[in-house]
């Protein structure tokens, strides 16, 4: 930092003009511009930091012509949906849909293993959804709605360049491989993606700014797909989304208090911690816990959650790991 600071500001003579402030004003410009006085616009919202910032700004510039939609998939953390909602309502005064759809996802996971079919299975579920949630939305208003909210980060736009060589451009749906589906080909929504330019601890600035809670832009990360892919066999089995949400939620309260603690066991799993930090999202180093931290959250774990006797600990950085382990 201190030599790319000396080289543009001593070496070059740069300004340092570039705020955050003035991006937002910006990008609330293009909406404004993109976005016709008539049309509405949709975007799912995951909890996740990114489609929550990107959601909120284009609030702000077109306000309730935003319909969101948030989708419980039975896949989601202990209590997260009941969070998230209460963060969209009442804090950021979102419109938002909230749709129930855990039966239509676990019957269509129960017996799957393999992990790139549950993405698949997942996307096109997410999909069925999004796309009856347009349809609605069609029906009450009189016309489809005309644009899509995506919270594409610079690092997206980065890794879908197509390796050198190969003489193919960017594509425009460039968050398509990072999506959890994709969408409904015949929607034929234009793409409004105004995070697109910013990397992931800048988003978080944009979100402070327009007072996204802070709770919520620390919240830790938590993939598409869900707890399925952190299951490592059938989801529907063993009452295993239950566990790892407990396991889950001990080991966050441990993160957050670091304090401590019956004994309960009847048949056992083995469940593996998995940790990293990451500024930019693209790559990532696993946290090295202290031994006296993990003594406790590991007794903790194996006192308090049923089914559950043996925790590992995963020491892999990403790259050459990635950041689920599926
Ligand atoms: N449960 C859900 N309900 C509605 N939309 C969802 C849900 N999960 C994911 N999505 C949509 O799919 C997009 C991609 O999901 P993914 O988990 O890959 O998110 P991401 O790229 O980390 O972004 P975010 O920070 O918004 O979660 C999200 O930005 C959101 O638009």
């Amino acid at each position: 930092m201190e030599t790319l600071r000396s080289f543009l500001f001593e070496v070059c003579g740069v300004n340092a003009g570039w705020k955050m402030e003035d991006v937002m004003d910006e990008e609330i410009k293009v909406i404004n511009n993109m976005v016709g006085s008539d049309d509405h616009v949709i975007c799912a919202l995951s909890g996740g930091v990114d489609s929550t910032v990107a959601a909120t700004l284009v609030h702000r510039a077109i306000g309730d012509r935003l319909h969101c939609i948030f989708v419980d998939n039975g896949l989601l953390r202990y209590k997260e949906r009941e969070r998230v909602m209460e963060t969209f309502e009442r804090d950021l005064h979102l419109p938002v849909t909230c749709v129930d759809a855990t039966e239509q996802f676990l019957s269509k996971l129960k017996g799957v293993v393999d992990p790139e079919l549950k993405r698949k299975i997942i996307g096109k579920e997410f999909i069925c959804v999004f796309d009856a949630f347009a349809k609605e939305l069609e029906n009450n208003l009189g016309k489809k709605p005309a644009f899509l909210v995506q919270g594409t980060l610079y690092p997206d736009v980065i890794e879908s360049c197509p390796p050198p060589g190969t003489g193919r451009t960017h594509s425009h749906t460039i968050k398509s491989h990072h999506n959890v589906g994709g969408l409904p080909k015949d929607m034929k929504l234009k793409l409004i993606e105004p995070l697109k330019l910013l990397f992931k601890d800048e988003v978080r600035q944009l979100g402070r700014i327009l007072t996204v809670p802070y709770s919520f832009l620390k919240r830790h990360p938590f993939p598409g797909p869900g707890l399925a892919v952190r299951v490592l066999g059938d989801v529907t089995e063993d009452n295993a989304l239950d566990t790892l949400r407990q396991v889950f939620w001990y080991l966050l309260e441990e993160v957050q208090a670091f304090g401590v603690q019956g004994d309960q066991r009847t048949h056992s799993h083995v469940v593996a911690l998995r940790a990293v930090t990451s500024q930019d999202g693209m790559t990532a180093d696993w946290y090295h816990f202290e031994r006296e931290f993990l003594d406790d959250v590991v007794q903790k774990i194996c006192n308090n959650v049923r089914g559950v006797n043996r925790v590992a600990l995963d020491i892999t950085s990403k790259p050459p790991s990635t950041i689920e382990w599926e």
